[in-house]
């Protein structure tokens, strides 16, 4: 359907018919809007209709209503769009309203590794005698760079090297991704020095690394709707293999086999097909509480389950609206959290 072209029952009649909105960059684009997503939405009354995150919502499309919209925006696209004057004419307190998913504000939480983790901490999870924590970590920052020597950082708290040092920001930037696992006290030294052009510079967080098999979960969540995969994982680290320094890595999760800088190729394909899916139960649990937590509808947890005890499950990072396309069968994960949210509007929370 061309953009400028409402759907025909556009002017809303028609129970079945939806205009859904996406606000998103064009790389988000490409990987999720597929044609495949397209068509499987619209066999199921869904029209997905691109909105130009550059210039205000009231400008653009006219013609249509829209009943929901997703988006994953930089502030200044939200600026852009100024959904309020929209929502002024087309929110909730008028007869038509749209509902936009999820606000910036709670996003926001999200795009800071500390904020991230309390939303995991201490959740009132055990099933299977299983338990849901969050790995030990300590900031640092400019300032505590230059009060504190590496060592008094390190032994004026619980940390134990091996580190994974991670920035602190995680904004969707390149750079937010670039983490470092830190073997000793000069490793830390170094990377806590590292310039604008040479990865972890401060602010950062200083995370315990976990042994876990080189497995991590990841646990897609859009509304009530959950799926768990399992994915490729930094290796174990051997405790009496003493390494030193420092080493860089950068979205390991998205390495196949092939890629040969990620250990053993062979040995990750089995590690990854040998390890155990979590209970199901425990994941659907682990979904709603950090929906209830977080306040938000899309996003993804991950979770690695250490290695020395297989009942204890770790959350090292929650991302907002992450790669759904990477899930078998996505189109229909997407489209039935579509539907759920124009159907039954109570259920999410919204702008
Ligand atoms: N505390 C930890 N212990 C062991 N391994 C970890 C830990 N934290 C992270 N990792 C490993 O590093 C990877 C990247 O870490 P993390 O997920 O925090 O980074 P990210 O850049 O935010 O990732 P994403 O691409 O999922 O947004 C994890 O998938 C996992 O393999
Ligand atoms: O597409 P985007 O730019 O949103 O990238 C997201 C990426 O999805 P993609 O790999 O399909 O690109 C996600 O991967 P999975 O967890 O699903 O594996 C994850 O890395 C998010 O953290 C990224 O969001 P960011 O943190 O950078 O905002
Ligand atoms: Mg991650
Ligand atoms: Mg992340």
């Amino acid at each position: 359907m061309p953009q400028e072209q409402a759907p025909q029952n556009e002017t809303q009649t028609h129970d079945e018919s939806y205009v859904i909105g996406y606000a998103l960059e064009p790389k988000k684009i490409q990987n999720l809007i597929r044609p495949s997503l397209i068509d499987h939405a619209k066999k199921q009354g869904i029209h997905l209709i691109p909105i130009d995150i550059n210039k205000p919502l009231i400008q653009q499309h006219p013609h249509l209503r829209f009943h929901c919209i997703i988006q994953k925006l930089q502030p200044k696209h939200w600026n852009n769009l100024n959904f309020h004057e929209y929502l002024s004419k087309h929110g909730a307190n008028t007869t038509t309203t749209t509902i936009i998913i999820d606000p910036p504000h709670l996003v926001q939480k999200l795009q800071n590794r500390v904020s991230m983790l309390d939303s995991a901490s201490q959740l009132p999870l055990s099933l299977q005698n299983a338990t849901v924590g969050v790995p030990y970590q300590v900031v640092v920052d400019d300032e505590k760079k230059t009060k504190n020597s590496v060592e008094e950082m390190v032994m004026g708290s619980n940390l134990r090297f091996p580190v994974i040092a991670k920035p602190l920001y995680a904004d969707g930037t390149m750079k937010s991704h670039e983490l470092c696992l830190v073997f000793d006290a000069q490793g830390l030294r170094e990377t806590l020095n590292k310039n604008a052009a040479g990865g972890a510079a401060t602010p950062v967080v200083l995370q315990e690394f976990v042994n876990h098999g080189g497995v991590v979960f990841k646990v897609y969540v859009a509304g009530e709707h959950v799926r768990c995969v399992k994915r490729t994982s930094l290796p174990n680290i051997p405790e009496d293999k003493a390494k030193a320094g420092t080493l860089k890595f950068s979205q390991i999760s998205n390495f196949t086999i092939q890629d040969n800088n990620v250990g053993d190729g062979a040995n990750h394909l089995s590690n990854i097909e040998r390890a155990e899916m979590p209970e199901e139960s425990l994941i659907k649990e682990l979904a709603r509480a950090l929906r209830e937590r977080t306040g938000l509808n899309l996003f993804n947890i991950d979770v690695i389950r250490d290695a020395k005890d297989c009942t204890r499950y770790l959350v090292i990072d929650i991302n907002y609206f992450p790669g759904y396309a990477k899930l078998p069968c996505y189109e229909s994960f997407i489209t039935d959290f579509l539907l759920d949210c124009v159907r039954n509007k109570a259920a999410v929370v919204c702008v």
